[in-house]
């Protein structure tokens, strides 16, 4: 008697101890084993559908579908009650799992299996007992057999318990970070809306995917046509990264002369060329801690294709003239309104470059894709105008809205703030914008009937006439900027087509602009 205490006592402890379910099934049936002579026993666990039962010892061959009637199983999960199986009826059961079951457990004369239920009625299991005794009921009658069950029951419910614990605060932690991010993400898109203004779903799409963007450190290839957008989308990446507080610089490829692209994006040492006489930072140094925006990176060359590359792969680089390679941390954020794809065709952009620059790809559609940003993107424009001017108009009439809708803006929004703009100068304070101030001439229509006269007199106004002229240089500067601005108009800011009007390189239309300082049209 003391000695079945003793027995009892330390198999208690034993299954007290065990902190997972598994270790606690393990312990349970070895100590079965040993305590009464078996010699095999196992703990079937029922999955959380119900439908299976697992031994964890066996692996995959441990599955038994609760639903199977060929293996003894699935009959005393039904009767919820335990059954004895001798060995010459286990023989009659074709059910490969059970079969290699009992070969694993040498095949004893008898088995026992016993279904395990909580106090709530809830089924957790099975034990199944193998052994050479014929009498079951002598073992299973015994207190120190019962106690144990009942033990091995209990334990079982609260390492459920606690799994279910585990998972209940998993699951809750799982939302409370989505909501976390849905909110973060919801307030990001929330002050970007304030600079990137759209209530379309492709605008509300842009911004979320820009908030994304900023929070990765993946390079960003933004594409669309001109006077889109593409220049906002940039600087919302950079203000809302975790670069903010670092610099953007800002480098337009097309205005820069190929000669100076290389140094004056690497920088060089003093005497590097002819003509450097100072020591210069380039602006890939100057990006260093913050992002580094290459508009209309299409009109690089392929030369310096290259070498941008490989600054890419390693964020190392060699100023010109330097022996020493130097390194920079930015993050790259790269625009075009070519389409890169016919350039790489054309042997004009290096395919890899492509893919490296495009890690995280963006579109901003047209204006003309996206009618409905019309309204918030003029009133945004007339706020800025009043902003700006101290006064203005009071907002945007239902008919000038009307009037816009129906307007194409091959210039994109930038044509749809120079219009705003306008009708803004042409609108008395404290009113709203009429449909008559709004200058809708779509150039490109067929029908158009803008005369050539008008045209020729938007262009030359603001040129001094003939009598006036005192300084013949600054009188052809004026005219050339004036015929510019005005072919940058009427192509709604597509330098491309307006260089080819004016039979220039672009890149020489680019000078112009800059010397010109034509920036929007
Ligand atoms: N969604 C927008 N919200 C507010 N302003 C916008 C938006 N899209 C464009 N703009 C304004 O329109 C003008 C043209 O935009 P932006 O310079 O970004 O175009 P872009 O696509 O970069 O043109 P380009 O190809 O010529 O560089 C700018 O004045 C810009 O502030």
């Amino acid at each position: 008697m003391q000695k079945e205490l003793h027995t009892g006592i330390d198999l208690a402890v034993a299954l007290i101890k065990q902190d997972t379910l598994p270790a606690l099934l393990n312990t349970a049936t070895r100590q079965l084993e040993n305590a009464f002579g078996l010699s095999k026993c196992w703990a079937l666990e029922l999955d959380l559908s119900g439908r299976t039962l697992h031994c964890t010892k066996l692996d995959d061959a441990g599955e038994f579908d609760c639903n199977d009637f060929s293996h003894p199983f699935a009959h005393v999960l039904q009767t919820g009650q335990p059954r004895e199986l001798t060995r010459a009826a286990s023989y009659r059961l074709d059910h490969a799992g059970f079969q290699g079951l009992l070969e694993l457990s040498g095949r004893p004369r008898s088995f026992w299996l016993e279904p395990l239920k909580g106090e709530d009625g809830r089924t957790l299991g099975m034990l199944v007992l193998c052994g050479d005794h014929p009498d079951w009921q002598g073992i299973v009658t015994q207190p120190l057999y019962s106690g144990l069950k009942q033990l091995l029951v209990h334990q079982w419910i609260s390492q459920l318990q606690t799994r279910d614990q585990v998972w209940q605060r998993r699951l809750l932690k799982r939302s409370l970070d989505h909501l976390h991010d849905a909110e973060t993400l919801r307030q990001r898109c929330a002050q970007l809306a304030t600079t990137l203004v759209g209530n379309s779903e492709a605008m509300t799409n842009l911004r979320a995917q820009v908030v994304r963007a900023a929070g990765s450190q993946l390079s960003v290839l933004i594409q669309g046509e001109t006077g889109s957008g593409k220049d906002v989308v940039a600087q919302g990446i950079h203000d809302l990264s975790d670069r903010a507080t670092g610099p953007m610089v800002v480098v337009n490829c097309a205005a820069i002369p190929d000669t100076l692209l290389e140094s004056e994006l690497f920088g060089h040492t003093k005497g590097a060329f002819s003509g450097a006489d100072q020591a210069k930072e380039g602006l890939l140094a100057q990006a260093n801690g913050g992002t580094l925006f290459l508009d209309e990176i299409g009109d690089m060359p392929m030369a310096l294709q290259s070498k941008l590359l490989r600054v890419l792969e390693s964020r190392q680089f060699r100023p010109l003239g330097a022996r020493e390679e130097q390194h920079s941390d930015f993050r790259l954020v790269a625009a075009t309104h070519q389409p890169l794809q016919e350039g790489i065709e054309g042997g004009r952009f290096r395919r890899d470059l492509f893919y490296r620059l495009s890690q995280f790809p963006l579109r901003v559609l047209p204006l003309r894709e996206r009618s409905e940003d019309l309204e918030a993107l003029s009133r945004h424009f007339v706020r800025l105008y009043t902003q700006r001017e101290g006064g203005g108009p009071l907002g945007i009439s239902s008919h000038a809205l009307s009037a816009l809708a129906g307007y194409n803006f091959p210039g994109n929004v930038r044509e749809l703030r120079n219009i705003i703009e306008l009708a803004c100068l042409q609108t008395p304070a404290g009113d709203d914008i009429q449909p008559e101030v709004l200058r809708l001439d779509d150039l490109f229509a067929e029908s158009s009937e803008a005369p050539e006269a008008l045209v020729e007199a938007q262009a030359m106004s603001g040129v001094p006439t003939a009598d006036d002229i005192h300084d013949l240089k600054a009188a052809a500067q004026a005219f050339e900027a004036a015929v510019i601005r005005e072919r940058l108009r009427q192509y709604g800011g597509n330098r491309a087509q307006a260089a080819e009007s004016l039979g220039l390189p672009k890149r020489t239309l680019a000078h112009k602009c800059l010397k010109y300082q034509v920036t929007d049209v």
